[in-house]
């Protein structure tokens, strides 16, 4: 059992879920709705299921009283009494039967409940569940940058799950404790109205009890749901960060660090459990007290009449009816601090997710959008700025045009802006001022589809998904033929060692790739951008990871892909984008120069410099070149 003290994430999903309002309301609105149907069967059989259960004890106490102590006639509620059988032993067999179809009506409708419930839970989790995802894909990577994979997953998995339990649990056993309640009040009026108030007086000393429960275990919980997150972050940490561990050697540490939380999470439980255990004997000595005052009162009662403020009769089968029905009062009000707790968890979860749902959509697709298949690829920068974080300008007016087919490349220290040129073009972000255009078109008017097959990207990092060779570089283009991917992966010079791999093609190419090489990696992710076929192709750091040799092979087949394509590429080694149509020098966000190679190095400028670095001819670089060099690379540590 947890209690639901409301954690919300990091960001802008964190401000959002602070804001939400009624949340389960919210849900059940827009997604229980729909599904009433499953939960109206499921309440009502639970009800039905439970009002059975009261059968039997009412029964037992007119066949005591009728058919063993022959105190009274023989009488069934709602059942009209000439319908009755008048010999002794068929009532004794029409009880039997009566308690074993109470029996059955209360399985099957028991089983009912379950089924309609589960049903209703899952279908609802289903449709949050896609949603969610949905609304995922739909957002703007700044909404990635500034959230760890493990608050999404924990909104996808954990509190659709806790959703699940109150939907299931907390509903039906809301309606069985009111059934329940009712059901017995009124069974035990109908008996023995000055006797029923006996015993229930109890029944708001129960409820009193839980509340006070709730109240004082709460902040041990939040204690307990902290240290929790210690321990996950602790483990997360050490196994993302396994290979640093190992490499600093600092296992030692981790294991103590590991032991130092765990002892936490020990105390916070110990803590919690001292209290949680004091609920259910306390439950139990409420309902006892109410049992065993009830047993004297009518044991007195039933051996020698009323006793002093008491009236009129009490039967044998009336006071069994009575010490059958308070037993059964314990075990659904001792459910209640499980139904607040599910209440409260499914409350802090609802908040988690929609306030998924109210982080905006900012890069949207247009109301009307164009077209762009079968783009020319003339790819246009005017006065382009944009800001990750407010205040904070990564790119300044930046403004060049790549006619179709020409290569245009980008160079520049690290941290410069040149991966945010690129990202611009995919609408990954949104530029803040001007505009990027292709073929005459604002990106932001183009459709999203069209506009991300158009451009073939390689990124700095490799992305590649746990699958086989062929399914990565498949990926986007599902309806490739076996053939069409190997020649892709020809093209990227990736054929040779795919080939030589356990499995070929086959063979899987673990978590993120891991089973590969850097390079091997960048050839898979080059050869599914040539599958792609795009006539726009950007290529980020597309060749760092691979030898000289290697890069030289991409060089030639990327030269072959480019020919006819427009290409922008972003490179630190100056030799793959010298033969390029126009360079760009990128500094701070802007571009100080621009021209062909040989105009750039007689320049005698940054990219002049730059060159020089990597020609090995460090002594002949100018003071100033070296002292901006150095802070740039501090200002990106
Ligand atoms: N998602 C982000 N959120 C905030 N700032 C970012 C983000 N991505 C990059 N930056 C910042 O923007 C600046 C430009 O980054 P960018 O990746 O475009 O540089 P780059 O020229 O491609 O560098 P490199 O050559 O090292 O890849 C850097 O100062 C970087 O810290």
């Amino acid at each position: 059992m947890s209690s639901g003290e409301f954690d919300s994430g990091t960001g802008e999903l964190g401000a959002r879920q602070q804001e939400v309002t009624r949340p389960l309301l919210r849900l059940f609105l827009n997604y229980g709705r729909p599904e009433a149907s499953w939960l109206g069967v499921g309440l009502l059989a639970s009800v039905g299921a439970h009002t059975a259960t009261l059968v039997t004890p009412l029964i037992l106490g007119t066949t005591i009283d009728a058919v063993f102590t022959g105190q009274s006639p023989y009488r069934l509620p709602l059942v009209p009494t000439a319908w009755l059988p008048v010999e002794q032993s068929a009532q004794f067999w029409l009880s039997v039967t009566l308690i074993g179809a109470s029996l059955g009506v209360t399985a099957s409708l028991t089983w009912v409940r379950g089924v309609a419930m589960n049903v209703f839970a899952y279908k609802v989790l289903h449709e949050i569940r896609i949603d969610a995802y949905e609304r995922l894909q739909r957002l703007d990577m700044s909404f990635f940058d500034d959230i760890q994979t493990g608050e999404i997953m924990s909104v996808l998995n954990n509190d659709t799950s806790n959703l699940e339990r109150f939907l299931d649990n907390a509903l039906s056993q809301t309606v069985r404790i009111l059934a329940i309640v009712v059901g017995i009040s009124v069974v035990l009026f109908h008996t023995n109205a000055q006797l029923a108030v006996v015993t229930l007086v109890v029944v708001p000393f129960l409820v009193g009890f839980t509340w006070w429960f709730m109240r004082v275990v709460e902040p041990r919980y939040a204690t307990l749901r902290s240290k929790i997150g210690k321990l996950n972050t602790q483990i997360e940490n050490g196994i993302s960060g396994i290979e640093l561990v190992k490499t600093a050697n600092t296992a030692t540490r981790e294991n103590r660090q590991m032991e130092g939380v765990s002892h936490g999470l020990f105390e916070a439980r110990v803590d919690v459990s001292k209290l949680a255990f004091l609920y259910r004997p306390g439950m139990k000595l409420l309902t006892g007290a109410a049992l065993l005052t009830t047993f004297i009162i009518g044991g007195i009662w039933v051996f020698s009449g009323p006793p002093p403020g008491f009236s009129g009769e009490l039967s044998v089968g009336e006071f069994v009816v009575f010490i059958l029905l308070v037993q059964q009062l314990t075990a659904p009000l001792a459910q209640l601090s499980n139904i607040v707790d599910w209440y409260e968890n499914a409350r802090a979860s609802g908040k988690r997710i929609c306030g998924l749902f109210d982080v905006p959509v900012r890069i949207h697709e247009s109301t009307d959008p164009v077209s762009l298949k079968a783009a020319d690829g003339r790819v246009e920068y005017e006065d382009v700025s944009f800001a990750y974080e407010a205040d904070e300008r990564i790119l300044d007016s930046i403004s060049f045009t790549a006619e179709p087919g020409e290569t245009i490349a980008l160079v520049g220290p690290t941290g410069a802006g040149k991966s945010t040129v690129a990202k611009l073009l995919l609408r990954l972000y949104d530029a803040d001022e001007g505009s990027v255009r292709i073929d005459g078109h604002d990106v932001q008017n183009v459709r999203l589809g069209d506009l991300r097959e158009s451009v073939g990207y390689v990124s700095q990092g490799t992305v590649l998904f746990d699958g086989t060779v062929a399914e990565n570089i498949r990926y986007g283009q599902f309806d490739a033929s076996d053939e069409a991917v190997r020649e892709a992966a020809r093209a990227a010079e990736a054929h040779t060692f795919i080939e030589a791999l356990s499995s070929g093609y086959d063979t899987r190419v673990g978590e993120q790739g891991v089973k590969l090489s850097g390079g091997q990696r960048q050839r898979i992710a080059l050869a599914r951008v040539i599958l792609q076929d795009a006539d726009i192709i950007l290529l980020d750091e597309a060749t760092a990871s691979v030898d000289t040799k290697t890069e030289a092979l991409i060089q030639r087949s990327l030269d072959r892909v480019t020919t006819d394509r427009t290409t922008v590429v972003i490179a630190h080694r100056l030799s793959t984008i010298k033969d390029a149509d126009t360079i760009l020098a990128l500094d701070n966000g802007r571009i100080v120069e621009r021209g062909s190679h040989e105009e750039l190095l007689a320049e005698d400028g940054l990219y002049a410099n730059l060159w020089r670095v990597q020609a090995g001819e460090t002594d002949s670089l100018p003071n100033e070149f070296l002292e901006q060099a150095s802070k740039s690379s501090l200002s990106n540590t």
